[in-house]
């Protein structure tokens, strides 16, 4: 699914009045009513309902919930703010509307006027400014928003479209903003939505559809995307008959150290879940009993130090020798032991196919940039918030670190991911697509480990990097899903969203035979 700009959104709205017959009036109409639709599923009719609008279309939309709200029994009112000596066409339209059918639901707060006090359990809807945001808001209106936000601990509060504030396409760090705990929004995610620092003014998001052409969605190129279900089953290649484990790779996973074998052990099984051929672990000594017993279907390797592994690179002594692994997944609980290091360099200098580093393996880099120029192209690189930091630098807001990391996976054709509750990917081609699956239940020690597990043998499989990396992060959250919902997010542990990978692949070929 594409994420727009304000701008496309605006683009996509006149090329639908355009080319489809539907007015401008008649298209806030439709996105009114999936908002009025949405609220009477979610509160009851006793509900007082506050709606704040503004003098643009997001107004408009406001001014025509009110009426539709009225229509279906509420005690809807809407507050008019005259921020601005204009009001649109279409929230004139609706505003007329309102006056006609309800003339006591309207009430004008003149600039610097100030908010009536709303009844308890009252219902607030933000309907103030929407994508036609132009600059960071200030002054009254900003006092406006102030004032909302601090009647939140008694009220819940629904954004229509975007927290009033909020830009779409930029960073609104210390601005000022909605805090919504729903957003309605037409259509299409907008970027900011995904970006961990407006989590806060965000809330859940429902993406409403409202018929936009479909032409120009699919004509219109995005940089930006949210994975989805669809595109994950175009990914998926289920298996022949006639497969035998050759056909589906040899992998090198090269994890552990004293005291974090279960970051193996976690990577092993996730890998040989996920479908690998064959697995080769390379680990320390302190760790043999530990793999052959808890993942008895992978091989290992012990290296010649007890605590931390630093030969593992002698397993490609040359480039001939690199050919027997399809890939390499390395970092899961390794340590940045000094012997360690000097491996990886080594290991490095042969192995020139993608492969998968994680946690310690990004350490390692982070400590010795000069390394980053030496893993092959098209690796997957799987850094958390702190790991890329430490990789690539500190930026000033969330949108400067996508563009960070974009522009080191096109520098150095690396797909790199970050981790987060959308994690971002940034693949080599500039593009930029977001995860929708997973849950809080996830952020638990061990569940980076079961993902680099799942990408290794996503690799070794065939997949194409990119395939790979999109499938694995979609798969990961998914089985992070099934088991929050069998084992509740506090219940549930790393080893779970291995227990579940099996429910995602079965949900993966029930949607490839529908
Ligand atoms: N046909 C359409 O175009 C549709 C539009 N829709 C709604 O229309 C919205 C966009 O409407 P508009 O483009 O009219 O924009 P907005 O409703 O976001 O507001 C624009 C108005 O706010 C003023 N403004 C901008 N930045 C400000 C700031 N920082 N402080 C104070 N005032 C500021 C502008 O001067 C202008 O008067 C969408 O978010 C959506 O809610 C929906 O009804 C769907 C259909
Ligand atoms: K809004």
């Amino acid at each position: 699914m594409k994420i727009f700009t304000a701008q496309q959104i605006r683009e996509a709205d006149a090329y639908t009045i355009r080319q489809t017959p539907i007015s401008s009036l008649d298209l806030m109409e439709k996105a009114a009513i999936a908002c009025t639709a949405w609220i009477c599923r979610h509160y009851s009719e006793y509900t007082p309902v506050y709606v704040y609008c503004g003098l643009g279309n997001n107004g408009g939309d406001g001014l025509a919930i009110t009426r539709l709200l009225r229509n279906r029994g509420y005690d809807a009112h809407a507050y008019v703010l005259h921020h601005s000596s204009k009001a649109s066409a279409d929230h004139t339209a609706n505003r007329n509307a309102l006056q006609q059918q309800y003339p006591s639901a309207i009430h004008d707060i003149p600039e610097n006027g100030l908010l009536p006090q709303p009844d308890a359990q009252a219902l607030i809807v933000d309907a103030i400014l929407g994508t036609g945001l132009s600059r960071p808001v200030e002054g009254w209106t900003a006092a406006v928003i102030g004032q909302l936000n601090d009647l939140k601990a008694a009220h819940e509060v629904v954004a229509i479209d975007i927290p009033s504030g909020l830009q779409a396409d930029a960073s609104s760090l210390n601005t000022t903003v909605i805090r919504a705990d729903h957003t309605l929004s037409f259509e299409f995610y907008k970027l900011a939505f995904l970006l961990p620092e407006n989590a806060t003014f965000v809330g859940d998001i429902c993406i409403l559809p409202i018929d936009l052409s479909p032409d120009y969605i699919a004509q219109t190129p995005s940089r930006f995307h949210i994975t989805d279900a669809l595109q994950i089953k175009n990914i998926y290649r289920p298996r022949k008959p006639f497969s035998h484990k050759g056909t589906f790779g040899h992998a090198l996973l090269i994890a552990g150290s004293e005291g974090k074998m279960g970051a193996a052990v976690l990577s092993a099984k996730a890998c040989l879940r996920t479908g690998v051929g064959l697995l080769s672990c390379h680990i320390p000594g302190c760790g043999y009993d530990i793999i052959q017993i808890s993942s008895p279907g992978a091989m290992c390797f012990i290296d010649e130090q007890k605590d931390h592994s630093s030969s593992f690179h002698t397993h490609i002594p040359n480039a001939e020798a690199a050919a027997k692994y399809k890939t390499i997944g390395i970092g899961p609980g390794l340590g940045t032991a000094a012997g360690t290091c000097w491996a990886f360099e080594k290991l490095l200098e042969h192995f020139h196919q993608p492969m998968v580093i994680d946690a310690d393996a990004l350490n390692i880099l982070g400590s010795s940039p000069a390394m980053l120029d030496k893993i092959p192209p098209g690796s997957l690189l799987t850094p958390h918030p702190k790991e890329f930091e430490r990789l690539f630098g500190k930026t000033a807001n969330d949108v400067e670190r996508l563009e960070l990391l974009s522009a080191n996976a096109v520098k150095r054709k690396l797909n790199i991911l970050l981790k987060g509750r959308y994690t971002a990917m940034a693949f080599p081609d500039g593009s930029i697509w977001f995860n929708t699956t997973g849950n809080p239940g996830m952020a638990t020690g061990g569940s980076g480990d079961v993902l680099t597990g799942i990408l290794t043998s996503l690799l070794a499989q065939g997949y194409t990097p990119r395939e790979a990396m999109l499938m694995g992060v979609w798969l990961h959250g998914l089985s992070g899903d099934h088991a929050a919902a069998e084992r509740s997010e506090e219940a549930m542990i790393a080893e779970d969203i291995v227990e579940f990978l099996g429910k995602s692949f079965l949900e993966l070929r029930r949607r490839l035979s529908c």
